[in-house]
């Protein structure tokens, strides 16, 4: 039974929206340190950005952050300022981590995202973006880039066998959002182990659609990415409502 914090927390009680934020990550390809979520950006940790970003966007009626279980209570005091949150202990890996989340998600709310806590510059409007798709009748949809690399796919020894289409390609970005008892049917029927929530719904044969995604909703994985989401911090708020031109 996961330890779990503020199993009442909500924040816009008219929201149709939980977001289940996976947060027990180790981090170890940025390197020793803490947990990821909780190591700082721009003198923050990564979590509070993503939390804070969340709860701006109005749909989110409640949000379940899976921690590291060592460190269940210091997130939801590190939280509490922020915004009102459910704090669970994650798993073994993310899909533990996120089955812990959804757990929690009361069964009354309708639609369900799911969101990296490492991708913490993610702005409410692709939140928004995503759950209008979900009440507009997809049963899963995710946020996507096109992918500008020219793809290869290699053997064992790492010699080319082809070259991919990347026409067709996509690059998978969170919150990935689901009509609440897909995403429970599938993390129930899930046999094997996905790296995306859009996975095991895919395994269902139930169609996922694609929405465009956001540059701001880089992965934090390596150093390097640090670096660039410090930069990006710096850039206007892509949500900020523009200045009328003058004299309009
Ligand atoms: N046991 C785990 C592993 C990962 N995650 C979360 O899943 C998201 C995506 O994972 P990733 O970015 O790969 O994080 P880590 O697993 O921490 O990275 P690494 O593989 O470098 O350790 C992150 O928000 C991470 O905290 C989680 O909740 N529980
Ligand atoms: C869910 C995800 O962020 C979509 O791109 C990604 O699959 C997580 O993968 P990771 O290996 O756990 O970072």
């Amino acid at each position: 039974m996961p330890a779990d914090r503020d199993v009442t927390a909500q924040l816009n009680a008219r929201g149709d929206v939980a977001v289940v934020v996976p947060a027990a990550g180790a981090g170890v390809r940025l390197g020793p340190g803490a947990p990821k979520a909780l190591r700082l950006l721009d003198g923050e940790p990564l979590l509070v950005h993503a939390v804070r970003r969340l709860a701006a966007a109005a749909s989110v009626r409640m949000i379940v952050v899976a921690a590291p279980p060592a460190d269940v209570d210091a997130v939801l005091t590190l939280l509490t300022p922020v915004a009102p949150v459910t704090v669970v202990a994650g798993g073994a890996d993310r899909q533990e981590s996120v089955a812990a989340a959804l757990a929690a998600v009361p069964d009354d709310v309708p639609i369900v995202l799911v969101h990296d806590a490492a991708r913490c510059l993610t702005p409410p409007s692709v939140v928004e973006r995503v759950a209008a798709a979900v009440r507009d009748g997809a049963d899963a949809v995710i946020p996507v880039l096109p992918v500008v690399d020219t793809i290869k796919e290699v053997d064992a020894g790492e010699t080319v066998l082809g070259t991919v289409d990347r026409a067709v390609l996509r690059a998978v970005q969170t919150p990935q959002g689901f009509r609440a008892p897909v995403l429970r049917a599938a993390h129930a029927a899930a046999a094997d182990s996905h790296t995306d929530d859009a996975g095991a719904v895919e395994k269902l044969g139930t169609p996922v659609r694609c929405v465009p995604g956001s540059d701001l909703a880089l992965k934090i994985t390596r150093p390097i990415d640090l670096a660039l989401a410090t930069h990006l911090l710096t850039l206007p708020d892509p949500d900020a409502p523009q200045a009328a031109p003058p004299g309009a």
